[in-house]
């Protein structure tokens, strides 16, 4: 089978899975938190708010590889062991990308080993950030689609830059079915009847439009983002941890069940999706699109 290659993204591989280091810049009260010396993401925790910040930092796009998402979930499990730590804001440190999704180095002519390596990562990310106890909050300082998306729905609030950027699942696009708890998490946001619109249609929606739909929560000025996330995060800070902690339990529980029940049902059909010849091809014409830039947002 002929294969259409993208010679930007070819390109673009050797810097995608260069290791990109991380350079701390602490303010005094601020610790850090970072996965390691050599990480993709900056992590601080503010010890006078209890407030982490944690920026994904994997020019030029953050798309999530291996690397991305394994550095994520140490820097969550770390700052989750810290008794101190409440809350913890999500954001990245390339204004104008937010996160572009899984990245197409992982998906296009995979090995089997190391894409179910990657997907379990996926899982367990969206698992640890979905169920978090902390108050979290996506400050999204650019454009957000599919698995950038997914990474914001897992906050409990979400603000969004204003400009022309855009957010939403658009798997569909892609020849692609976002899986089931990719659905879940879009439906629990902005309910059954947007989700299936957004869903079959892979919407990717402009910050106006997805305000309107309540797939983000503040729409304001990109130098804005991360100030309205901070003065936000107060407001989440002043209910009783317990309190908040359970109902988002309880909200979120049925979920997350329901997710532990098919995880490895899940790994297996994506497997199987991905390493057929039919997604192959649709996933290589997908990506001559994005080398003509075709995407638009509605
Ligand atoms: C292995 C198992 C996995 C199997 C999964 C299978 C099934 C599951 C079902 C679906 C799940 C899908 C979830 C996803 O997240 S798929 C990814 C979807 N993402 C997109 O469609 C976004 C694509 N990117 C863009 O639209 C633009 O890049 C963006 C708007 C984000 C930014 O535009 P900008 O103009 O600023 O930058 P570009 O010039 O386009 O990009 C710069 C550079 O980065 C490369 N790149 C972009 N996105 C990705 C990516 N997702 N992965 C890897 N590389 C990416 C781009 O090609 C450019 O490279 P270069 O030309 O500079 O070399």
């Amino acid at each position: 089978m002929a294969l259409s290659f993208n010679p930007r993204l070819v390109r673009g591989v050797s810097r995608c899975h260069a290791i990109v280091t991380a350079k701390m810049a602490l303010a005094a009260s601020c610790r850090d938190f970072s996965a390691a010396e050599k990480s993709t993401v900056i992590v601080n925790l503010n010890d006078n708010t209890g407030v982490a910040t944690i920026q994904l930092n994997r020019p030029p796009v953050n798309s999530l590889n291996l690397q991305l998402l394994t550095d994520i979930k140490i820097a969550l499990d770390k700052l989750q062991m810290k008794k101190d730590c409440r809350g913890m804001i999500l954001t990245s440190s390339s204004p104008g990308i937010f996160c572009a999704g899984l990245d197409f180095m992982e998906m296009h002519n995979p090995q089997e080993g190391r894409a179910r390596e990657f997907w379990r990562s996926l899982q367990e990310v969206w698992k640890m950030l979905y169920g978090s106890r902390l108050a979290t909050i996506a400050a999204i300082n650019g454009h957000s689609p599919a698995g950038g998306c997914l990474l914001s729905l897992t906050c409990d609030y979400r603000v969004m830059a204003q400009g022309k950027f855009m957010i939403g699942l658009n798997e569909t696009l892609l020849g692609m079915v976002a899986p089931f708890w990719f659905q879940d998490t879009m439906t629990n946001t902005i309910g059954h009847r947007e989700a299936e619109k957004a869903l079959q249609l892979g919407l990717l929606y402009s910050g106006e439009n997805a305000l309107n739909v309540g797939l983000i929560d503040e729409l304001v000025p990109p130098e804005k983002v991360m100030q309205t996330a901070q003065v936000q995060m107060q407001t989440w800070l002043k209910i009783p941890d317990l309190a908040r902690r359970l109902t988002k339990e309880q909200m979120r529980g049925p979920t997350l069940q329901k997710f532990v029940q098919r995880q490895n049902e899940d790994v297996d059909q994506i497997m199987k999706f991905i390493m057929d010849s039919a997604t192959q091809r649709s996933l290589g014409i997908y990506l001559n699109t994005l080398k003509h830039k075709q995407l638009t947002s509605v």
